[in-house]
């Protein structure tokens, strides 16, 4: 480990990046589906020229988005958004090459504005895979996208495809490919009318033993039968188990268990974690010491996890979280004024270098 880098620190792995970027690879050419980097999960741009040859663009969820996507990815870029504002529609129009408005109305308001691009819309099959409420798509009363066939057809004219996003960590093949069975059967009418469909991210299937040759075979059945291009939006697939938040144990208690105090948050620096209550991970977490791991925001519930270690932990210790690409940098915050964790790269060669690092005049240039 690089002791010269001051935790904590995102440190992302090229070697374990490379991994689910030849996955992704692979899914391209066997099903012809391209697959969009979704940057509302991981937008750190000094992994971009990297994955560029592996991926054939980016998705997006803001103009902020878009923008990054276009200026610092390049190649396809597609603009999505639950709501554009009036204020903002022909800046995202400049950068993208294909925009999916999310509801029939913000189409008609803005169809003219986006004539010189494709366009499309969301839909919402009412079905999703997700066990968290907060990241259904299809929750009840969801604002998510368009499901009224007939309401649909009638904007036909003004739109020529579709993006469908509702998978949420999806692992299991049997239940995609029978979701999608599901959205041909509600949809066909339109997909039959589409030139292009998304499907959008939440598909875990760069992770170990996902079919990804069955995947990619009912990728191109659904194209083939429909004569469409297929788009993926993989976000965490793209990104999964890639990087670790490097961090340091700065105190230690006990208060009925081991407690240790590390110089990193989980409100400020994994907060996804928090929101859908799960553990952070430690590998190899095993050993007879077992510690709760706690983060130094004034948060009582600022806990990373419990975990088991070969020794006791004492003042200097490293720990490393796993898997923490997704949902965090794009996410952290400045609560309590905790050190925003740098970021570094682990080249291929192994040789690390720090891309970002943050003080003081960030926090405050974050306020005012
Ligand atoms: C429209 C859309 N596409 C892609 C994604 C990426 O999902 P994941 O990171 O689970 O692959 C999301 C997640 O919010 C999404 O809403
Ligand atoms: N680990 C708990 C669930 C995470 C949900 N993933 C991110 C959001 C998702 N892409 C969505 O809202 O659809």
């Amino acid at each position: 480990m690089n002791d010269v880098i001051q935790t904590p620190y995102y440190l992302i792995d090229k070697s374990l990046l490379l991994r689910n970027m030849e996955r992704i690879a692979r899914v391209r050419e066997a099903s012809g589906a391209k697959a969009l980097l979704a940057l509302k999960c991981f937008a750190t741009w000094s992994a971009f020229d990297f994955m560029r040859d592996y991926m054939d663009g980016t998705t997006s969820s803001s103009l902020n988005e878009v923008r990054l996507g276009h200026e610092r990815f390049g190649k396809e870029t597609h603009a999505y958004s639950v709501a554009y504002a009036d204020y903002e529609i022909d800046e995202v129009v400049s950068h993208a090459d294909k925009i999916i408005f999310n509801s029939i109305s913000q189409l008609e308001r803005y169809a003219d504005n986006a004539a010189g691009i494709v366009r499309g819309l969301r839909l919402n099959p009412q079905v999703s895979s997700s066990s968290f409420d907060l990241a259904d798509p299809a929750r009840p009363f969801s604002r998510l996208g368009e499901w009224d066939l007939s309401k649909v057809e009638a904007v036909m004219d003004r739109i020529s495809g579709f993006m469908i996003h509702n998978n949420c960590e999806n692992s299991d093949f049997s239940l995609f490919d029978r979701m999608l069975g599901q959205i041909e059967e509600r949809f066909a009418p339109l997909l039959r009318k589409a030139e292009w469909v998304s499907l959008g991210g939440g598909i875990h299937f760069t992770g170990d033993d996902y079919p990804i040759d069955q995947f990619a075979e009912r990728l191109k059945r659904f194209a083939g039968e429909y004569g469409v291009q297929v788009y993926l939006e993989p976000g965490e697939a793209s990104i999964t188990k890639s990087t670790t938040l490097e961090v340091t144990v700065l105190d230690t208690l006990f208060n009925g268990k081991n407690l240790a105090i590390v110089d990193s948050s989980i409100e400020a620096h994994m907060l996804d974690l928090l929101i859908y209550r799960e553990s952070a991970k430690v590998a190899p977490n095993a050993g007879p010491h077992r510690y709760m791991i706690c983060g130094k925001s004034c948060l009582a519930g600022d806990i990373f996890g419990e975990f088991h270690f070969e020794h006791e932990l004492k003042v200097g210790d490293r720990i490393s979280f796993q898997d923490a690409a997704g949902y965090t940098m794009v996410k952290k915050n400045w609560f309590n004024g905790v050190k925003m964790p740098s970021i570094a790269i682990r080249e291929l060669d192994g040789s690390i270098r720090t891309v970002r690092e943050f003080d003081y005049a960030d926090y405050e240039q974050s306020l005012s």
